[in-house]
């Protein structure tokens, strides 16, 4: 496996990347290339057991011990990426308050904190000092969501962050992922089976099936590059680093 931190222009490329288990050999997964551009947004979708988490975890370098990734990762200097899972819970400790783990965790304020979670339609006054078993599904995953995008990485990695969710809440979750990229920058890649998301997040995609990727022809251009002496794209305040 070849890890380059030389600079490039994308966030993270894979080039003729297998992963195959350690113990048999057998192949999980085949990416002949791909590369996530900073800003965009992307969909891996697939039928379930296909590859979609593993491939999230190839793009993340970090894969489970029982496999192995050979072929060339690259990935930009010092890349932050923020992670949301299925389930909000499964990103936050069950016994600390929310508001006390987002500030512990990203070493942010009070004031911080509150700012992220209204940003995620949460009212820290009502709920930083809950535990996440006080929380419904809906509300952990926003919280899980505002502790992603807290640390300001270049990209969000979400593994099917809708699928627990009822329907008002899977439209808010995904009106909310696609605002946030917006306002911040992030680039985010959402593996999920649900072909509506897609369309609401106006991302690119990428089909896994039986291990093998492919990308929809064009669908993974980078978004326009700001004019010359444009200014860099404005993070909103509650998105800024901390003071
Ligand atoms: N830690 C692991 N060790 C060995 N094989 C694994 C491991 N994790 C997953 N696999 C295998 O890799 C393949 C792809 O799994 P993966 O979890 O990526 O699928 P998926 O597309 O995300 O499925 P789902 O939609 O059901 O979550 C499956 O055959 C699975 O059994």
């Amino acid at each position: 496996m070849t890890v380059s931190s030389a600079p490039i222009s994308a966030l993270i490329t894979l080039d003729d990347a297998v992963v195959t288990t350690r113990r048999s050999g057998d192949r999980l997964l085949a990416v002949p290339a791909l590369a996530i551009a900073p800003g965009s947004r992307t969909v891996v979708m697939g039928p379930s057991g296909a590859g979609k988490s593993m491939l999230l975890s190839a793009l993340t370098g970090r894969l489970p011990g029982a496999v192995t990734l050979a072929g060339t990762r690259t990935a930009a200097p010092d890349l932050r990426i923020g992670f949301v899972p299925q389930r909000g819970a499964e990103a936050l400790h069950p016994l600390l308050p929310i508001g006390r783990q987002l500030r512990s965790v990203t070493g942010t304020t009070p004031a911080r904190v509150a700012e992220v979670l209204a940003a995620v339609g949460l009212d820290a006054g009502a709920l930083a000092g809950r535990r996440p078993a006080e929380l419904s599904g809906g509300q952990l995953q926003r919280a899980a969501i505002s502790l992603a995008f807290l640390g300001s990485p270049a990209l969000v990695i979400a593994d099917e962050p809708t699928s627990a969710l009822d329907n008002a809440s899977r439209d808010e979750t995904l009106a909310m992922l696609r605002a946030l990229s917006d306002t911040t920058g992030s680039a985010l890649v959402v593996a999920t089976h649900d072909p509506l998301v897609r369309p609401a997040l106006d991302a690119a995609l990428i089909r896994v099936e039986s291990g093998r990727v492919t990308v929809d022809a064009g669908t993974l251009a980078a978004p326009a590059a700001p004019a010359a002496g444009a200014p860099a794209p404005t993070v909103p305040a509650a998105h800024e680093a901390a003071a």
